[in-house]
């Protein structure tokens, strides 16, 4: 065998080697590759390949709850899905003002804590600006005298508050600190991501039984088991709940420590009004206003453009005199659910979804114009009279619940009384002013304006939160306000609403009602 010849066989079955261990190769590629597509097509061991998102979300209401709701809906879910959010009367909701002599005033929500950082957050990325609230000097009224009156001297305020009621004060500004401080742990829960289905666990992950315990039993029960005394509760603690709330201290402790907070320094407003937050989240959602309001709501199955049979909701809406329907994936009612608030009729439902009826406090809002009358609550004259807030203890023969003054959406801080004198003062009470109880009030008046409101929940605990989730795929967001109403608590509502849609249509259940939530993110960065 010649060398030539050997080394040309070596070559060709070196050659045929080289081909089948590439033919070898090739198939082991090809079969990776294969593997690889049929993975990617029927997804990863243990990671669900995620669903299309819904193709359009109904919103029923546009007060601060639902559109904080479709801001972080479009968050959740991105671009392509349709978000409708219904108004029946004007965006905000309770978050409203009334005009006076061309210039403008909170009528409805009107104060803001320093350390409500959704609502805190919502004003910088949405490019607006804060003013600070009135804090003038608060004194409080029973009917015959002032019983109590801040100085403007915080030593001289100090030795007066020890001296008429020791060091109860300094105890109840720790006791809301402390359920401040467990509050804000919802902002971590939710900035990673986790969603409560309902209120009841949403507030035991906060600080256990002794929270939830906080809205189970009433505010003077869990105050006189803690020592509080009569005259501190009525002159002090009752006065503040009646200007916050309406109500006395029979509304729920966390409610009661939600309007205790209402005395810290640091309250805030909104430049221009509280509203525009409202405003300025529906158009960073890319959601459709639609004003109109919306009358029922049923489960439909239709058939998509997939060729599948899908569960939908039809909602039913009233424009001027015409009536309209759309289809929705996913619903969320973003007011309170009773007859005289919303009027929403559930249609079909098995089993049916429960009647709400819970009652909502009346509360006049009336601004006005003019010169304080000083001697119905001092003997003092007006020049002397420096108070800027007068609260009311429980008296029934009082007509109204508090009268402060107030600046306009557009003033800083302490309003200074206009060239004739006159202040703009806002005045709470459960019924509209007879023109009689004003000229009680006033020496003399230009203009007054009122609102009136179905304001807050009728507080009475024990009591059950409504539902989250009231069907599939239809969530409640008002359900919080019987927890606390506060702008700040429906922004929660709206985020936890919008979380939860978001894990239960892509089936994120481990993102649902975690408990040792705060243990397990502790360590988290
Ligand atoms: C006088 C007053 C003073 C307050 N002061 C403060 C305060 O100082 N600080 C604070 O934090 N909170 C305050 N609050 C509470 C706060 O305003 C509310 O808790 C908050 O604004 C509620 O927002 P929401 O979006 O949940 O509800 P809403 O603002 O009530 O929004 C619900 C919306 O749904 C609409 N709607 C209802 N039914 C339908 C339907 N069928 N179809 C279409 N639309 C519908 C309504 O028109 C409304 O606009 C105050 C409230 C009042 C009334
Ligand atoms: C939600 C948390 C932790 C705090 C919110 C505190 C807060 C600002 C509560 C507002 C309560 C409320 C309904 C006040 C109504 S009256 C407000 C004010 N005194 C006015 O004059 O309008």
């Amino acid at each position: 065998m010649r060398a030539d010849s050997w080394a040309f066989q070596f070559d060709r079955s070196a050659a045929r080697a080289v081909e089948r261990t590439a033919g070898q190769l090739a198939c082991l590629t090809m079969g990776l590759w294969l593997g690889l597509l049929l993975l990617c097509s029927w997804g990863f061991p243990g990671s669900a390949e995620p669903r299309a998102p819904p193709e359009n979300i109904a919103i029923i209401g546009a007060g601060i709850g639902g559109t904080s709701a479709a801001y972080y809906l479009r968050q959740k879910f991105g671009d392509d899905v349709k978000i409708d959010v219904f108004e029946k009367g004007e965006v905000g909701g309770r978050l409203a003002t009334v005009t006076m002599q061309g210039q403008e005033y909170e009528s409805g929500g009107s104060v803001i804590h320093p350390l409500n950082l959704h609502m805190k957050r919502f004003v910088k990325d949405l490019g607006l600006s804060a003013v600070q609230s009135p804090s003038g000097l608060v004194g409080v009224y029973n009917g015959e005298t002032l019983v109590y009156e801040e100085n403007s001297w915080f030593i001289i305020n100090m030795i007066k508050l020890i001296w008429h009621y020791g060091f109860q004060s300094l105890r109840m500004h720790m006791w809301v600190e402390d359920i401040l401080d467990k509050f804000m742990r919802i902002y971590r829960y939710q900035s990673h991501d986790y969603a409560f289905s309902s209120v009841e666990k949403l507030l035991h992950s906060l600080g256990g039984d002794d929270y939830l315990g906080l809205f189970n039993r009433s505010l003077v029960e869990t105050l006189q088991k803690a020592g509080f005394s009569e005259k501190f509760l009525d002159e002090i603690i009752t006065p503040v709940m009646r200007i916050n709330y309406g109500q006395t201290m029979n509304i729920n402790g966390f409610v009661g420590a939600v309007s205790m907070s209402c005395t810290d320094p640091g309250l805030w407003a909104v430049k221009g009004g509280n509203k525009l937050v409202c405003s300025r989240l529906l158009q960073a959602s890319k959601s459709n206003l639609i004003s109109g309001s919306v009358m029922s709501i049923e489960e439909k199955t239709r058939t998509k453009q997939t060729g599948n049979p899908t569960k939908v909701y039809e909602a039913v809406y009233q424009t001027g005199s015409e009536t309209h329907s759309d289809f929705y994936d996913i619903v969320l009612v973003a007011a309170p659910l009773n007859r005289k608030m919303s009027n929403i009729t559930f249609l079909n439902f098995d089993p049916p979804i429960e009647e709400f009826h819970q009652y909502y406090e009346p509360l006049v809002t009336t601004l006005i114009k003019g010169q304080l009358n000083s001697t119905v609550f001092t003997s003092r004259a007006l020049d002397e009279f420096d108070l800027g807030t007068i609260l009311t203890t429980d008296n029934p023969d009082l007509f109204i619940n508090s009268i402060g003054f107030v600046s306009s959406v557009e003033e800083n801080n302490n309003p200074q009384p206009k060239a004739d004198r006159a202040h703009v003062w806002k005045i709470f009470s459960a019924g509209p002013l007879t023109k009689e109880q004003i000229l009680k009030l006033f020496v003399s008046y230009d203009y007054a304006v009122k609102r009136s409101w179905l304001a807050y929940p009728h507080y009475t605990p024990p009591e059950k939160c409504p539902s989250i989730i009231l069907h599939d795929r239809l969530y409640y967001l008002n359900g919080m306000e019987v927890a606390a109403s506060a702008m700040e608590m429906s922004a929660v509502a709206g985020y936890n609403a919008a979380l939860l849609a978001y894990h239960r249509w892509n089936g994120h259940t481990h993102m649902i009602d975690q408990e040792e939530l705060y243990e397990k993110l502790k360590t988290e960065l």
